[in-house]
């Protein structure tokens, strides 16, 4: 690793700014293929996803399920058995094995922070970089803190999910603020350990960008864990750790926000760039530059790690000669709980928005050969699983799917890559799953529509 003053004054020919999901993998490929990468980061090498998000989001979550199926131990033992595989799992947080695995790609690297002047990279105000081909921030976006009277990120007792996911408290009491994706994943986790979870969601239904019956389905399954949601309910004010709402006044021990994130663009103005208004094209070049581009969860397309690894390869295609325009229409949008969401393409708004006339079709997963066996096996498991294809009206072809089960990540991903690919109801209607999965539960639907579409 280098140090800022040790490369002052260089050039390189590509400058990647931050090394999460979308600078890591992006720096490693152009730096395999030859060119002179420079990646600067300024806090832990690898981005947030190995260490305070996805990655100790999962562990808990399969902890939290270990212990709700076979509750080996008393709750806070196994809360703390939970959070030590948690740990060992991130390396403790430390990004020793991130930094080794980018420099032995030949990257040349720097923590530093990065600030910006026309042409120019500062490192740490210290020393000053240029780039030949092109400079790509992979910057990331930090916790949405809204404007609810005395909420500041700092006070005591308001966890983002960063300080959640690091922390070995189990509080008697949590407040999540947000229902989505990391409001629903932490619900289940801390109500699994017997935490009293209330979880406040502003819109009508939790994961309010999915088709409605998802948040409302995933609701239910939380509550069955004893989550309280509470849907439609806005925090007014925060004294302490003392909550209003219009239905009154509660205390909580802890408060975790999760009401989103926003994109990291400061100092960007410094490039020619409005840091309040970043888009990019198909290449992801940002618009109206010419050598800058921007991945990962800074331009909000996506915000995902499999999002930022796609766009990662969008770059480096682009800069090694073999560009191609981006296709984010096939990014599954997963939520980890049990049962697990996944959803895909457009939603029945979304395709209105965009003028496109939508039929739909649901089915119930419970009622497959699959589920029947489980239960023969677990009785008391009432998990629901159902799916709903989106298609358009006029061409038949698939541009949507909403689906929630058991591992729906796996036996629904096949929907990703059918609306990707615009398969119509027809071909998927006609295609075999295997028997007994899930995704047997996929042939319904496909049928309903197929046949609606031929009247
Ligand atoms: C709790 C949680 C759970 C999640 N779970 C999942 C999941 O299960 N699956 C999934 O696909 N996604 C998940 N995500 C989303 C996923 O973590 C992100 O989409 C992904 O990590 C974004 O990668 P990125 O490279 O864009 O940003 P980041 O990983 O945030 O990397 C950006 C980097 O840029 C650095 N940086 C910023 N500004 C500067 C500067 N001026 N100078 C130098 N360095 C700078 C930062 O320090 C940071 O390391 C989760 C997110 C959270 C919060
Ligand atoms: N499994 C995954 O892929 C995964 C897991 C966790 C996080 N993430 C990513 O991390 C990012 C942040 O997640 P997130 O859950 O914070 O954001 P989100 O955008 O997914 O959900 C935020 C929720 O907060 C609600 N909200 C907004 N303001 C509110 C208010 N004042 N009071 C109550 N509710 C309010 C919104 O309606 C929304 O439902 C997202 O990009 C998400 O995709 C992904």
């Amino acid at each position: 690793m280098k140090s800022a003053a040790e490369i002052d004054g260089e050039r390189f020919d590509v400058i990647v700014i931050g090394t999460g999901s979308a600078g890591k993998p992006l720096a490693g490929e152009l730096a395999r293929a030859g060119r002179r990468v420079l990646a600067v980061e300024r806090h832990r090498f690898g981005g947030e996803c190995a260490y305070v998000a996805c990655v100790p989001s999962k562990s808990m979550l399969v902890s939290a399920r270990q212990h709700r199926a076979h509750p080996a131990a008393p709750d806070a033992e196994a809360f703390r058995t939970a959070v030590a595989v948690r740990d060992k799992t991130v390396w403790h947080r430390e990004d020793l094995h991130a930094a080794k695995g980018m420099l032995d790609d030949g990257v040349v690297l720097v923590r530093a922070d990065a600030t910006f002047s026309p042409g120019e990279v500062h490192l740490d105000h210290e020393a000053t970089v240029r780039w030949n081909d092109a400079l790509v921030l992979a910057t990331g976006a930090d916790a949405v803190i809204p404007p609810i009277e005395g909420l500041t990120k700092d006070a005591p007792g308001v966890w983002t999910s960063d300080v959640a996911l690091s922390s070995d408290e189990l509080p008697a009491r949590l407040t999540i603020l947000g229902g989505g994706a990391i409001g629903c994943e932490l619900a289940e986790v801390y109500a699994s350990f017997g935490c009293r979870v209330t979880l406040l969601e502003s819109a009508p239904n939790l994961l309010p960008r999915e088709q409605p019956w998802l948040g409302e389905t995933l609701a239910q399954a939380l509550r069955d864990i004893g989550v309280d949601v509470r849907t439609g309910t806005e925090l007014t004010k925060v004294e302490g750790l003392r909550l209003t709402t219009r239905n009154g006044t509660e205390d909580t021990d802890r408060l975790l926000v999760a009401v989103g994130k926003k994109p990291v663009t400061t100092g960007f103005e410094a490039l020619g760039l409005d840091p309040d208004n970043l888009t990019v094209d198909a290449r992801m070049r940002v618009k109206g530059s010419r050598d800058i581009f921007a991945v990962g969860d800074l331009t909000a397309i996506n915000p995902y790690t499999h999002g930022a690894n796609y766009q990662a390869r969008i770059v480096a295609a682009e800069l090694l000669g073999r560009g191609r325009d981006a296709d984010h229409s096939g990014t599954p949008r997963v939520v980890y709980t049990d049962p697990t969401v996944l959803a895909v393409g457009e939603t029945e708004k979304t395709a209105a928005d965009h003028h496109v006339r939508t039929s739909t079709a649901r089915s119930d997963a419970t009622g497959t050969t699959r589920a029947a066996v489980e239960r023969t096996v677990n009785p008391d498991d009432h998990r629901p699983a159902a799916i709903e294809l989106i298609a358009d009206a006029d061409t038949g072809v698939l541009i949507g799917a909403a689906a929630i089960g058991p591992e729906a990540d796996s036996w629904a991903a096949e929907l990703a890559l059918a609306v990707r690919a615009g398969v119509t109801v027809q071909a998927l209607a006609d295609q075999p799953h295997a028997f007994p999965s899930w995704a047997e539960a996929i042939t319904a639907p496909a049928q309903e529509l197929a046949a609606a579409l031929r009247e």
